[in-house]
């Protein structure tokens, strides 16, 4: 459920928010690669060093020691690569990496801390971790003023008491930025929207704001229920404008749209990195009615990272996602690619319930299947469907290793070609890989 509610006045905002839309200004010079803020030899966070924040376990280590060591941990768990399968994991920058500060607000109105809150209870303030975007990092701050000049008192979990949970930011690769406030109920959302104004004057790249509420005394950071507070056309998502890497040429423009409540990969270079091999590795598939368009779908596909790339590279792609506002931002980003309904289409449903043999309103079993699924992979039952399909190529990309070795153990007449681990998650054991399977 997404309400607006505001002054009804478009901000300063409104126009040009509207016009990159309509037609894309060139990209920011000088966005950060996946190489870019050198190589890192030692811990380089004060709070790693000190001990009060423990998110990044490996940063002691070297980066490309780290990678060489979750190359080994991920091989040793996916018994289903062959060892000279393994193509050279895709590195990170060590720093200033991530787009996405998901913050637990913790302290007072007057002393908000931004970070994350021990087993105590006690707030840790992560506001200058460098992991984050330097845009997110600028904007804490503003951000912190606003709790104390609102007087949003953050939220006590032992004490039940108080407002504000958590706050949600996103920076995209042109800097524009997403602020959403998690609160337990309606009552400070008049203030926000009033003091709107002001806090555009102070980051002047804010494009989208919200309120998350979430009335339960739970652990899930997120409710169900989403107040837009900028209200004019447009500001309602972020444009996450990525550019795929190409090894033979300039590359290409990837427009993604974020709206608020949907899923993107935290690590932006990497993800270029990650959409522009799969839809390489898709060179080489072959419709089987020869003369026609190569099929594909693309389950799991969130705000359609994988599904536009394909499709933008001449692929029909039908894309399925649960979150009905990710199928909103992804037929939104089709639609300003040029792409029609025939190029790609996009459904929001359970991709765990289809069955790749059954689907002959989309043409029959695709030529190429692609599964990008959340930490507890696609599960048995699509995974027997897949195996028993006769489908003949399946691009999996995973974020949980573990996962991906018991549906591949489930999908047994494909064997795996090529894989590669791409370090979406620097300094931890977490790690993406994306397989590529072919049926004998
Ligand atoms: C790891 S994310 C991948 C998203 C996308 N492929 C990308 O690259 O941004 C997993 C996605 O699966 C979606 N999801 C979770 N359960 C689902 C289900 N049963 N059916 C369809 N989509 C689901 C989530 O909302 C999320 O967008």
């Amino acid at each position: 459920m997404t309400k607006a509610l505001g002054p009804g006045k478009p901000g300063p905002r409104a126009s040009s928010c509207h016009a990159r839309h309509a037609d894309i200004p060139p990209p920011r010079k000088g966005r950060p690669g996946i190489t870019d803020n050198g190589p890192v030899t030692a811990a380089f966070c004060p709070l790693h060093v000190s001990g009060a924040c423990r998110s990044c376990p490996h940063q002691d280590s070297p980066v490309a020691e780290q990678l060489a060591a979750k190359q080994a941990r991920v091989a040793a768990t996916l018994t289903a690569v062959p060892d000279d399968a393994w193509l050279t994991p895709v590195p990170s920058a060590p720093m200033r990496f991530r787009n996405k500060a998901k913050m637990a607000v913790s302290g007072t109105s007057t002393h908000p801390v931004l970070g994350i809150l021990g087993p105590d209870g006690v707030g840790t303030d992560l506001r200058d971790c460098p992991l984050h975007v330097e845009e997110i990092e600028r904007a804490l701050p503003v951000l912190a003023r606003t709790i104390t000049r609102l007087g949003l008192e953050p939220y006590d979990v032992a004490g039940r008491r108080g407002e504000l949970k958590h706050l949600l930011v996103t920076a995209s690769p042109d800097g524009d930025l997403m602020v959403r406030w998690v609160l337990r109920s309606h009552r400070h959302l008049p203030a926000l929207c009033a003091d709107l104004p002001r806090l555009r004057r102070e980051l002047e790249t804010l494009a989208v704001m919200s309120a998350n509420i979430q009335p339960v005394h739970q652990a899930v950071i997120e409710g169900k229920e989403e107040v837009l507070l900028t209200q004019e056309p447009g500001a309602d998502h972020v444009l996450m404008r990525l550019h795929l890497p190409d090894a033979d040429g300039p590359g290409r423009e990837l427009p993604l749209l974020l709206p608020t409540r949907s899923f993107f990969q935290t690590n932006t270079a990497v993800a270029e990195h990650l959409y522009a091999t799969a839809s390489a590795w898709a060179g080489d598939v072959t419709p089987i009615r020869a003369g026609e368009p190569v099929r594909v779908w693309d389950l799991f596909c969130g705000v359609g990272g994988f599904a536009l790339a394909l499709a933008a590279a001449g692929r029909r792609v039908h894309g399925v996602e649960i979150s009905a506002p990710a199928i909103e931002g992804a037929r939104a980003a089709a639609a300003l690619m040029g792409l029609s309904e025939q190029d790609v289409s996009f459904e929001a449903g359970d991709a765990r319930v289809l069955d790749p043999a059954g689907a002959q309103a989309l043409g029959g079993v695709p030529d190429l299947l692609v599964v990008n699924p959340p930490r507890r992979g696609i599960g048995a039952d699509l995974a027997g469907r897949i195996a028993a399909s006769g489908i003949r190529r399946v691009l999996y990309s995973s974020c949980h290793p573990e996962s991906l070795a018991r549906d591949l153990s489930l999908m047994a007449p494909l064997r795996v070609r090529r894989a590669q681990v791409f370090d979406m998650f620097p300094h931890t054991d977490h790690t993406e890989v994306l397989v590529d399977l072919v049926r004998d």
